[in-house]
């Protein structure tokens, strides 16, 4: 970082799995809400469930979205900052394959500037974060865990209508999500009889045998190709027979397939109009998908 940054970098060990080698990221002049941190730029490579067998997550610096099926490796120097589930920062994408962040709050001089990876990065429901302030509500890590059982449906306990379970104290509101957590804890559990392939949950199986086993298929009626989704077919006839004539941002050039996209890009790039207010907290976004994602992290 050069000296009239307004972030720098230092040794921090407060994270066992740094192995005494971890850094963080701290503020050197005050960083104001909303404003882009572009310093810490980031490119995201996607994987599948298939990288979790082959390495072991933490020997990477990795970003994991809420949902298993849409993981993504995080390159580059945002991968320094460190996760906190109150975070001072989010993730603001700036295009398919990378990011940067934003302040959420004002940062202060001295601060460490920290984001949100997800809920799944430190277990479900981040049940071994580390974060400073899992560690002041006495969450996360420094949750106290439910005593083990030995017997795997006696890890099914109900309190205050939330199901936990007793291996690791995970709190979830329906059993499906509860049994579905209890395999995590299993070892690899299922196979794929036609090529052997080996899957920890039921419904990945599944999903791995329908896309790749059984050839339902689903034909462009303008050309013939087929398809083994009705989303790839529906894609394919967008891009390639422009059922949707493209719509150009006069200012930057960037092309989308609807008015309604262009609107709300030149909201957020161009204009910063605000449409879509949050009820709760009355924060403004410039369209509705970053609207979403407020409410779904903040409330
Ligand atoms: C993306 S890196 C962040 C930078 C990291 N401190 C370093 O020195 O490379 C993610 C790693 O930082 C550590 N870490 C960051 N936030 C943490 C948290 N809230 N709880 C536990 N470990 C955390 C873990 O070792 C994690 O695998």
């Amino acid at each position: 970082m050069g000296k009239d940054s307004r972030i720098s970098i230092e040794i921090c060990n407060r994270y066992p799995n740094d192995d005494g080698c971890g850094v963080k990221i701290t503020v050197r002049k005050v960083i104001w809400k909303n404003q882009i941190i572009n310093e810490l730029y980031g490119r995201m490579a996607p994987v599948n469930e298939d990288f979790f067998g082959k390495h072991n997550v933490k020997d990477f610096s990795v970003a994991i979205s809420n949902t298993k099926n849409d993981i993504k490796l995080l390159l580059g120097p945002v991968s320094f900052v460190n996760h906190d589930c109150e975070s001072n920062t989010d993730f603001f994408p700036l295009g398919p394959k990378s990011t940067t962040i934003r302040a959420n709050r004002k940062i202060s001089i001295g601060e460490e500037i920290t984001t949100y990876y997800g809920s799944l990065y430190f277990g479900y429901n981040n049940s071994e974060c580390m974060c400073i302030s899992c560690e002041k509500k006495k969450d996360g890590h420094f949750k106290q865990q439910s005593p083990v059982q030995s017997d795997t449906d006696s890890n099914v306990e109900e309190r205050d209508n939330l199901l936990t379970c007793a291996i690791c104290g995970s709190y979830f509101l329906y059993k499906s999500w509860l049994k579905r957590h209890i395999t995590s804890h299993m070892d690899p559990l299922v196979s794929c009889d036609r090529c052997n392939k080996v899957f920890k949950r039921g419904d990945s199986l599944k999903r791995h045998i329908k896309s790749m086993h059984e050839t339902v298929s689903y034909t462009c009626k303008t050309c013939s190709k087929s398809f083994n989704t009705t989303s790839n077919l529906k894609r394919h006839e967008n891009t390639q027979h422009g059922s949707k004539t493209k719509m150009t941002c006069e200012k930057c050039g960037k092309t989308f397939t609807n008015k309604q996209n262009l609107s709300y890009h030149d909201n957020i790039k161009h204009t910063g109009v605000k449409p879509y207010k949050c009820d709760t907290c009355n924060e403004e976004f410039g369209s509705p998908c970053y609207l979403k994602r407020h409410v779904n992290k903040e409330h």
